[in-house]
């Protein structure tokens, strides 16, 4: 049985001299939720435009549910991608967009579909046109969750969404996957708000895939240590230091890499506390260095 449904090898997308996507090779699995993160630019939209066949790839192989996507409507019932900026034709209402969603969508559930339109106080007879900015990224979510679909794709769907809506998408996504498990690709700034929900994360900075890690393993990847500043400048002697931080005679380190026993009992004799880093911390580390000799000429 095949359980990787998108495939991806070397995969390059060149717009003229810029690299959005350069060599990236990675799998998804099915009935996983991934979080495809990295900075602006770093070319998440680009990567999911073409695992959804809207754009093709300079070079590179691709499979998604074991076919090359482009035209393949074998491949493509199976995908629903909401981006935040997504063009409705004029005078459609949002009853409208539910109906060709409808049509759209093998697996979309109707009933589903009416409990997240008053979950989310959507008018159903209002043009869309008419809505505010979040009301229109509601529209979006709804449409996602309610497709069902076997590889759903959320790029920042939320734009203008206030934090009551966006509590209430992760609970309705968790709750919905925990019933119909599918396979979710979410690419989002807002790492800590998104951070129970992924079970895969998938960091792209400058075009390349610089992580691909379970999301458990990589809570305990890093972890901050504090005390005195000489404790923690013993403590931190030969480990990889992504950070330090002073005041006065106190310091905090950031740390990569487990620690092991000896490292934590050595800690706690020198008097250090520790604490957990958070994904966004974690990857906020991993992509804030400036690209080397590139400066802006890149565009
Ligand atoms: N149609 C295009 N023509 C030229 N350059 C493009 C095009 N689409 C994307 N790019 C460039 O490719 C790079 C990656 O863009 P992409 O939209 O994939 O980034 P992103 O990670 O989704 O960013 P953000 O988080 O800001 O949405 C950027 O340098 C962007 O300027």
């Amino acid at each position: 049985m095949m359980t990787h449904i998108v495939e991806v090898n070397g995969l390059t997308k060149s717009f003229g001299n810029v690299t959005a996507v350069d060599h990236v090779s990675f799998k998804v699995e099915a009935n996983k939720i991934y979080g495809l993160l990295g900075r602006n630019g770093a070319g998440k939209t680009t990567i999911m435009h073409i695992l959804s066949a809207q754009q093709f790839a300079t070079s590179g192989e691709l499979k998604v549910f074991g076919e090359a996507p482009y035209e393949n409507s074998r491949v493509l019932n199976q995908i629903c991608f909401i981006k935040e900026s997504q063009k409705y034709p004029d005078g459609f209402r949002v009853m409208d967009v539910m109906e060709v969603a409808k049509s759209l969508y093998p697996d979309w559930d109707d009933a589903y579909a009416g409990a997240l339109i008053a979950d989310f106080r959507l008018p159903l007879k209002r043009k869309i046109k008419k809505l505010s900015r979040g009301m229109l990224s509601s529209v979006g979510i709804v449409v996602g969750l309610a497709s069902r679909a076997p590889l759903t794709i959320f790029d920042e769907p939320y734009l203008g969404l206030d934090a009551v809506a966006r509590a209430l998408f992760y609970d309705r996504l968790l709750e919905d996957y925990a019933e119909y498990p599918r396979t979710v690709i979410l690419s989002t700034h807002l790492i800590d708000e998104v951070s129970r929900l992924l079970e895969h994360v998938l960091v792209i900075d400058n075009g390349k895939l610089i992580l691909n890690e379970d999301a458990d393993a990589l809570r305990g990847r890093a972890c901050t240590v504090s005390g005195l500043a000489t404790a923690v400048d013993a403590f931190s002697r030969g480990k990889e230091v992504l950070e330090r931080q002073s005041i006065g005679a106190a310091s905090t380190a950031t740390i990569l890499g487990f620690l092991s026993d000896h490292d934590r009992k050595e800690a706690e004799s020198l008097g250090l506390e520790f604490a957990p880093v958070s994904l966004q911390q974690l990857i906020v580390h991993l992509t804030r260095t400036p690209l080397a000799g590139k400066g802006i000429e890149q565009a």
